[in-house]
């Protein structure tokens, strides 16, 4: 079977399965009119019209069905029916959709007047497209047969059938308005507030229920839980589902995963002819770490409940490759992959089939080139032919097979000068969604033209790399996140970090908390001090010493683990409920664990794209979250980067949550500010985790390695940022005090150290052989 063309299946009107979901809220049914011009563009126009005509079907059975629509939905309906009257469609969608639409908002008027009034502009809309119809028609058929007169029979019977299909919807709309004429009506109509919420705001009464019960539908609805789209999905992927190449820039948590998933799902189990596992692998999806490649995994597996011809799989860094290639050689339709571990097999494992391949995805572009990916991306390109069929496209050449047979996307939830040289030299004519307000950004502009530079996507890495100004955007936040900083000089962290979780945990029995740092290292020191420090408010021996002073289950989770501890630790803190997971970047970009309510940066992130992913933590798709960002006095600048991207800070209360606790039943005045190096609370715990540190020797070996990484890792920020990260204005015996040390230790290494006993060894031999030589 020849899978490069797409399936015949793919005409959205003939995939129930998928699109009535999709197609029947209204966010989709603007974008499908959006889509609609795009297509017709690139001439298959009556895929979409086909689509505007399912919508439509749906809206009405929407209508049928419920009587709490919201005033949004009937709006929605309004704006889209006025934009295809705009736009001049209604004539391809309304003739034969109108009786339903009318009969669908006849049947199930809601009894809210805000609803009746947008009806009754609905019904002149119609008329006014059935009028343009008749008359559009009249005016083909005249021009078509310019001898017949207007007086012969066939426009004659039209007519006259039209007149009898206005009378019954005027009769219906009549009886209609003695209804409502019945209804009190406010003076004023109230203006629907836009709502930034992740699912689109019209769609809260829409119940998967409401539409026929498709296989796919079902296993969406029963498998994963899901009612409605969210926004970006009722965008993206009626868009994904036309085949067009997409850039999905979206706020962290709203749903991108499923906006590629859903669609490949949906199209490959629509080929006539089943895939096969020999048929090798049809979908490559590259993530940036291997906690994200397990997390997509179990997304698809869950989605591929229903289609079990389908085969899922994933190769990654840290898995036994004789396994990994056994798995290829009997064919995974969807691949699920990091870059290095792809590359290896590409090279190396010639069992490995890839001709039919007509996806690949690239989830969380930026990052897969922030960890250094760039070249094996561009190796991954040439070796999938993805990238040298674009340039070919871009010459000129003909491409036809090219166009229909590959299909990449790239979806991040920050996008950079990096990612646009991915997106110029993978994406063809790509649709950029969720780009709308960044339309005169430089990197929207430079997509839309196609401009791309012979700069290697490392070459980006090194000159992106800090904040240029070309790069500067606006990231999406999710908009019920509350986001503060604490502002704590280095001797006083630690014990702000332990006072702020002590406090997070005894306010909540469940609470689900990440707290990031900048290296391994202060996570492995952190981690094992939680762990091991026990102390008690209560002075008196006969009361529980045994108690750790954070007290909940805690993880950590970092590169340099062993593969199966980060297995362990994700999964670990994935199921709790009540948990502290303490980490580095690794867990920054992509990963859903549920529930998080508190994100906390004891390290700052660096850019603010960073930034923007770790606290995208927490408040995924609505929900509640709170982020917090560490920042030292001389660090406070760094608001006002954070600020040229949109984000702002308000700060946190540190002194009420430091008045809470107790020095053995002695309350601190609350209304009195203490400054925080002369705050007894902080004074004396401060001095409880120096003893207890220097009794125990390998959490103090563990500290001063921490320490000395920490200010190496310091050094390390990049561009601008090197500005308000400077070594120089630190107090580095102030710095040790944050990790329970009395003493700064030297910065330089054991190995240094060993070095430096060589080199005076063999200074010493040479001499001596010299001297020798000499007598
Ligand atoms: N339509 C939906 N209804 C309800 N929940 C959904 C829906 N779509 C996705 N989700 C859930 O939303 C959560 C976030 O999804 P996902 O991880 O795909 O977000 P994301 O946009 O990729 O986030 P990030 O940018 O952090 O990677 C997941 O738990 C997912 O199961």
């Amino acid at each position: 079977m020849d899978h490069t063309q797409l399936p015949k299946g793919n005409s959205i009107q003939k995939s129930p399965i998928m699109c009535r979901w999709f197609a029947s809220s209204p966010a989709a049914i603007k974008i499908n009119c959006d889509a609609l011009i795009d297509n017709i563009k690139i001439g298959i126009g009556f895929v979409i019209r086909n689509h505007l005509k399912v919508c439509l079907f749906t809206v009405c059975k929407v209508f049928n069905n419920s009587l709490n629509i919201l005033i949004a939905e009937a709006l929605a309906v309004k704006e889209t029916l006025l934009f295809v009257l705009q736009e001049n469609y209604g004539n391809i969608i309304v003739e034969s959709y109108s009786k339903l639409l009318i009969d669908g908002l006849a049947n199930g008027i809601c009894p809210d007047w805000r609803i009746q009034a947008t009806v009754h502009d609905i019904f002149d809309l119609m008329s006014t497209y059935n009028s343009m119809v008749l008359l559009a028609k009249e005016r083909a058929k005249s021009e078509q047969n310019p001898n017949r007169s207007r007086g012969d029979e066939k426009p004659a019977k039209h007519h006259a059938r039209f007149q009898r299909r206005e009378e019954s919807s005027r009769s219906r709309r009549q009886r209609l308005r003695v209804v409502l004429l019945h209804r009190p009506r406010p003076s004023s109509h109230p203006v629907p507030t836009p709502s930034r919420s992740p699912f689109s705001p019209s769609l809260s009464s829409f119940a998967i229920s409401d539409v026929p019960n498709e296989a796919f539908m079902f296993s969406f609805a029963e498998k994963m839980g899901f009612e409605i789209p969210t926004q970006i999905q009722a965008q993206a992927i009626p868009v994904v589902v036309s085949g067009r190449h997409v850039l999905v820039n979206a706020a962290t948590g709203t749903g991108k995963t499923i906006v590629y998933l859903a669609p490949i799902v949906h199209l490959l189990q629509m080929y006539e002819a089943r895939v096969q596992r020999s048929d090798g692998t049809y979908a490559l999806v590259l993530v940036p770490t291997r906690e994200l490649c397990m997390q997509v995994y179990a997304i698809l597996q869950k989605l591929l409940h229903c289609f079990h011809w389908i085969v899922p799989g994933y190769i990654m860094g840290g898995e036994n490759r004789a396994k990994e290639k056994a798995r290829l050689r009997k064919g995974i339709s969807i691949l699920i992959a990091t870059p290095g571990r792809l590359l290896d097999h590409l090279k190396n494992t010639s069992s490995f089939k890839y001709t039919n391949l007509r996806w690949i995805v690239f989830d969380e572009a930026d990052s897969i080139l922030e960890l250094g990916f760039g070249k094996a991306v561009e190796e991954i390109l040439d070796l999938l032919g993805s990238r040298q069929m674009n340039d070919i496209c871009k010459k000129g050449k003909d491409t036809n097979s090219v166009k229909i047979s590959r299909q990449n996307l790239l979806l991040s939830a920050t996008l950079n000068e990096k990612v646009n040289h991915l997106a110029n030299i993978s994406l063809e004519n790509p649709v950029m969604i969720g780009m709308e307000h960044k339309k005169d950004s430089p990197m929207a502009h430079e997509l839309s033209l196609g401009n791309f530079t012979s700069a290697t996507l490392d070459e980006d890495l090194e000159d992106g790399g800090g904040i240029s100004s070309q790069s500067i955007e606006n990231y999406n936040l999710p908009a019920q996140l509350v986001q503060r900083y604490v502002k704590v000089s280095s001797g006083s962290r630690l014990v702000v970090l332990l006072s702020i979780l002590r406090s997070l945990f005894q306010g909540q029995t469940s609470q689900k908390i990440v707290v990031f740092f900048s290296t391994c290292d202060a996570v492995d020191f952190h981690y094992s001090l939680f762990n091991e420090f026990k102390w008690s408010p209560n002075p008196l021996p006969e009361a529980n010493q045994d108690q750790k002073f954070v007290s909940c289950r805690s993880f950590h989770l970092h590169g340099n683990m062993e593969h199966n501890d980060r297995r362990k630790a994700f999964q670990g803190f994935s199921s709790e409920k009540s948990a502290l997971l303490l980490c580095t970047d690794v867990a920054a970009r992509g990963l859903d664990f549920p529930k998080v309510r508190c994100i906390i940066q004891y390290d700052s992130p660096g850019e603010a794209s960073e930034y923007v992913h770790r606290v995208g933590r927490t408040a995924r798709l609505g929900e509640k979250g709170e982020a917090l960002l560490f920042l030292q006095p001389v660090e406070i600048d760094y608001l006002h980067d954070l600020q040229r991207h949109g984000v702002c800070l308000k700060e946190y209360p540190l002194q009420k949550d430091l008045a809470k606790f107790s020095l053995y039943g002695q309350k601190h005045q609350k209304d009195k500010l203490i400054s925080l190096e002369t705050h007894p609370w902080v004074l004396f715990l401060q001095k409880a985790l120096e003893t207890f540190i220097s009794t125990e020797p390998k959490l103090k070996k563990l500290a001063k390695d921490a320490f000395c990484t920490w200010v190496r890792a310091y050094t390390a920020h990049r561009g601008e940022l090197k500005k308000i990260f400077m070594v120089k204005k630190l107090h580095l015996g102030h710095v040790a005090r944050s990790f329970g040390l009395k003493e700064q230790p030297s910065l330089v290494g054991r190995s240094h150290h060993i070095e430096a006993k060589k080199r005076k060894r063999n200074q010493m031999k040479s001499r001596s052989s010299k001297r020798r030589k000499s007598s």
